[in-house]
């Protein structure tokens, strides 16, 4: 570009109403003559009159003075109005000279704005004028970058929220505006105490996170969680029985009710209810469709890799906040408003929801959020949408942090509060539908065993299976999903242990992560026959003409219990609620009879305490652990213990309110004493709290009791004495024995026959320590109705040598490793001085065998001769023993290989001599050989030997 001084270029026009024009003025090059008109501001307007626009001048020395434009580009400028030449011209050198006009005078700096010289002034000041003081509160944080910016809505508008309207973008200042603000004001003195607790928390840096974004301040960086190992584990962690969290109920779905259309009842406005209702009002059950692609990928993805049978639950919870976010359609683009995640938990606070349900929200968004950063391309399709789902996905993490503390809190003091309630139900009042159900139940199930009418009304199939459930919920205090899960398989499978049978439910949806085991009665265990073979059949039936229309319904096959239609049931606790409902009792939920045993165990004593608990699933104990405690003894005392308690008796105290133990226990509680006391308004009567009960159990002395156990099981052991192989005496031998006492009967027979059973399997290995495999394997031989497991765990656990040394032959064990020479634990290996020797590879008891001296064993003087005629390498190799006659013997092993093992070298003509660290002694005993007693030397360690220690003897 050349240029002649005193020329004009007319840099840009911006036209009025018709957009930029790109006249040729733009780059045309005026003469000097010709723009004398145009260099005054007067012509810079005539211009831009005559053109309807704006029109910029710039005299070309200025230009000239540049060389080019912003960044070195010619002739490129930035097109920015100015109002007037002297304005331009500042501007020019300002912007594009790369002059800096504003020089500081206290040192040599040179800055191209005023602002930013005053800005500097202040550092030599010291002082912050209220100009420059305006200026710092400029530096707000971008909440979507979270970095603090020069002009936050500038930044906005240019890179965060480009595609937002000026209005959001004001509202999203002034809100970062406030923000700073408070936290100037409020933000900046941490509390001593909440950092202590906070350093002391599992997770101290995620509590850290949380406080300083309590106080405007905000962690970067933060990695998102790792992404998930085992989904099946954390699908099961995640969906803690759905329509169910502790201590309330909230079913995933408004329109969610029972499984069945059963029962006309009338629907009570339950708690639960209201709460919906007002969760409506607030607009936070709104939700997308689930046909949008968003949502039916995600819900692929739960089905497919988490294997989560009810992955429409938790699609319908993050399609509810997508459109609580964005009702218009479900998007990504929450992730870049925290807020409104604020908003939603507010208002799900507003509406009764507890800290726990509003963490199931976040554990699923959660999943949502993982899924898109590892399932799909969003990582290459959109970076900064990648970049903000992370971010916010650690937000998710603090929050969920935050709540589960606060529900951990709500569930506390809600058990507190349960645990001193005097209206909470008594063991009786919570199994009232059982015992009223129980008539018509006999009833249709008579009707069963009739052949002429085998066939049962659809009301009446319900009704069987209603009580059915029940039972599972009620008497076995199972969570209603565990109900749900039952699967034909596992009743197929149960197990039987005497008159009781077990059926393990293994793939539930309960916190717990073990089997869940329900020991059923054999009146119980009839029903549930029954049910199987004669009701459900009808209830399948019914589907299968129904079938053809609905394809892709999942169909009751493989459950145990199924609906009307056939298919898995749903809502077990919508069940209960019915069937109370029809026989006209209280209703009581599954989590209040579970809290109500739970309480009632307290009476009991540690171990039978625990038993209880873990037969309720309740202890949290590792799954490790618990199937350890699962023997299917173990579990049936539990059930009994569970039983027991409850029978508590309603109200039979006297005047003063107190009962005597055995009404406490419910011995001795006829059914029908049962039916007429639920009979009637169960609140009207005068009830002893069940605290109370227990303080009434505690003053009644225990010692009599144990003296009449003693002597009942004295008697029973008189006719039924305990043997390794018998059978646990019968329930009706037990009963006629001690009806009180026929249960403990039955567990202390069990614990006797098995400590038998562990005492004579020691005796089996008592020289040579087993492993559990080999101790498994002879158990099994044995025939006996008992877990193998269950005696190797104590046999191996704390082998020790046992039996006395004579009779150390007798040992099947160790007479074959004296025909195999198959010892194990043992090393050969070379010693410089010594040459060949033997170390262990496992750690021997004192008293253990080791090996035998192994070889043929001939007179003491052919033994003489041998040694006579032996030389170099082949001497020092016989033993001399006198046998149980007397007589000199010895054992000839002087050559490397004996006969009847030539493939191996033996160990005992291998071990070393020492007089001082003799580790081993020889032991003379005799064999019976088939008929011919056969002399043989055992070695026996005569103090521990740890691996790696040489064996030796004192020759
Ligand atoms: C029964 S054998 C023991 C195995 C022998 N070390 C080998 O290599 O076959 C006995 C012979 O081992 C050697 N021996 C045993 N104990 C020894 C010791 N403490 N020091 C040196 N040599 C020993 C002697 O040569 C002895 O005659």
């Amino acid at each position: 570009m050349s240029g002649h001084s005193g020329e004009l270029r007319i840099l840009s026009v911006y036209g009025q109403g018709e957009g930029p024009l790109a006249v040729d003025g733009h780059d045309t090059l005026f003469a000097a003559s010709e723009l004398e008109a145009l260099s005054s501001l007067s012509a810079d307007h005539s211009v831009a009159k005559s053109l309807n626009c704006s029109v910029r001048l710039v005299r070309l020395e200025e230009l000239t003075g540049h060389q080019g434009g912003r960044k070195g580009r010619p002739g490129v400028l930035c097109g920015k109005v100015v109002p007037n030449n002297a304005n331009m011209i500042a501007h020019m050198r300002r912007t594009h000279s790369g002059e800096k006009p504003y020089k500081c005078d206290q040192c040599t700096k040179r800055f191209s704005l005023k602002g930013t010289l005053n800005r500097h002034m202040m550092n030599h000041s010291g002082k912050i004028t209220r100009k420059s003081a305006a200026a710092h509160r400029h530096y707000l944080l971008c909440p979507v970058c979270l970095r603090t910016q020069e002009s936050l809505s500038c930044h906005l508008r240019r890179v965060c929220m480009k595609d937002k309207t000026p209005p959001q973008i004001l509202e999203v200042v002034e809100k970062a505006k406030k923000d700073v603000c408070d936290l100037l004001k409020n933000g900046r003195a941490f509390s001593y105490a909440v950092l202590k607790q906070i350093v002391s928390s599992p997770n101290p840096l995620e509590g850290l996170i949380e406080e300083l974004k309590y106080h405007h301040l905000f962690v970067t960086g933060v990695p998102p969680p790792l992404p998930i190992g085992n989904p099946r584990l954390v699908t099961e962690t995640l969906s803690e029985c759905p329509g169910e969290a502790p201590g309330e109920t909230e079913p995933s779905d408004v329109e969610s009710c029972g499984s069945n259309e059963l029962f006309q009842c009338r629907q009570e406005k339950t708690y639960t209810k209201d709460k919906m209702v007002k969760a409506k009002d607030l607009g936070i059950l709104k939700k997308h469709s689930a046909d949008h692609p968003l949502l039916k990928r995600f819900a692929d993805y739960l089905k497919n890799d988490y294997e989560n049978a009810k992955y429409q639950q938790e699609v319908d919870t993050v399609s509810r906040y997508l459109y609580f976010a964005d009702p218009t359609e479900p998007s990504l683009k929450f992730v870049n408003d925290r807020e409104k995640l604020r908003d939603f938990l507010g208002q799900q606070a507003k509406a009764g929801y507890k800290a726990q349900t509003s963490g199931n929200y976040i554990k699923c968004l959660k999943r949502f959020l993982e899924f898109h950063l590892t399932r799909t391309g969003l990582r290459q399709d959109d970076g900064e949408l990648y970049k903000q789902c992370t971010l916010y996905l650690s937000f998710l993490t603090s929050s969920q942090s935050v709540l589960s503390k606060q529900a951990s809190k709500e569930i506390v003091q809600k058990s507190h509060a349960l645990s001193f309630d005097k209206s909470q139900p008594t063991p009786r009042e919570c199994l009232a539908v059982l015992d009223k159900g129980e008539g018509d139940l006999v009833k249709i199930m008579n009707q069963l065993d009739d052949s002429s009418s085998s066939s049962l009304s659809r009301t009446e199939c319900i009704f069987v299976l209603y009580y059915l459930e029940a039972i599972v919920i009620l008497r076995h205090c199972q969570q209603p999903c565990v109900v749900q899960s039952m699967k034909v398989k596992e009743w197929l499978e149960r197990k039987h242990a005497d008159d009781d049978s077990i059926v393990f439910v293994k793939d539930h949806k309960t916190a717990a992560h073990f089997v869940v085991s329900i020991v059923l009665s054999k009146k119980e265990e009839a029903w549930f026959e029954k049910y199987y073979t004669k009701v459900r059949p009808q209830l399948l039936a019914g589907e299968r003409k129904r079938k053809r229309d609905e394809q892709d319904e999942k169909d009751g096959d493989d459950f145990f219990f199924v609906s009307s239609r056939g298919k898995p049931i749903n809502n077990a606790a919508g069940d209960l609620i019915k069937l109370q409902q029809k026989c006209n009792v209280p209703q009581v939920s599954s989590q209040v009879v579970r809290r109500v045993f739970e309480t009632a165990a307290n009476r009991l004593d540690d171990p039978q305490k625990k038993a209880v608990s873990d037969y309720l699933g309740h202890s949290g104990t590792t799954a490790d652990r618990h199937y350890r405690m699962k023997s299917l003894e173990s579990i049936v005392i539990a059930a009994g213990l569970l039983k027991k308690l409850q029978r508590q008796k309603k109200s039979s105290a006297g005047p003063s309110g107190e009962g005597t133990r055995q009404e406490a226990l419910g011995e001795g509680t006829s059914p029908q004493s049962v039916e007429s006391s639920s009979h009637g308004d169960h609140c009207a009567l005068p009830q002893p709290s069940l605290r109370q009960l227990v303080i009434d159990l505690e003053r009644i002395p225990e010692g009599n009791d144990k003296v009449k156990f003693h002597e009942a099981f004295k008697s029973l052991l008189e006719n039924h004495p305990v043997t390794l192989s018998g059978q646990i005496p019968k329930v009706r031998i037990r009963r006629d024995t001690s009806e009180a006492n026929q249960r403990k009967l039955y567990t202390h027979w069990a614990q006797k026959q098995l400590e038998m059973r562990v005492k004579h399997t020691r005796e089996q290995f008592n020289r040579r320590r087993p492993t559990k495999e080999r101790v498994d394997t002879w158990v099994k031989k044995q025939g006996w109705k008992c877990k193998a497991a269950n005696i190797s765990t104590e046999v191996v656990e704390n082998w020790a040598p046992s039996g006395s040394e004579d009779r150390i032959m007798d040992n099947k064990r160790i007479q074959t490793l004296v025909k195999t020479q198959d010892w194990k634990g043992l090393h050969i290996t070379q010693f410089e001085e010594k040459g060949d020797g033997i170390i262990t590879t496992r750690t021997f008891k004192k008293g253990e065998v080791v090996c035998d001296y192994h070889g043929p064993v001939v007179s003491g003087k052919e033994g003489e001769n041998i040694h006579k005629n032996t030389t170099g390498k082949e001497t020092g190799y016989i033993f001399f023993f006198r046998n149980s006659k007397g007589q000199p013997m010895c054992i000839d092993a002087h050559s490397d290989r004996c006969h009847c093992h030539p493939d191996k070298r033996t160990f005992g003509r291998l071990v070393n001599h020492s007089k001082k660290n003799s580790n081993i002694k020889p032991l003379h005993c005799v064999v019976d050989k088939h008929g011919e007693m056969k002399d043989v030397i055992l070695f026996i360690a005569t103090k521990e030997l740890p691996v790696g220690e040489e064996v030796l003897f004192d020759y």
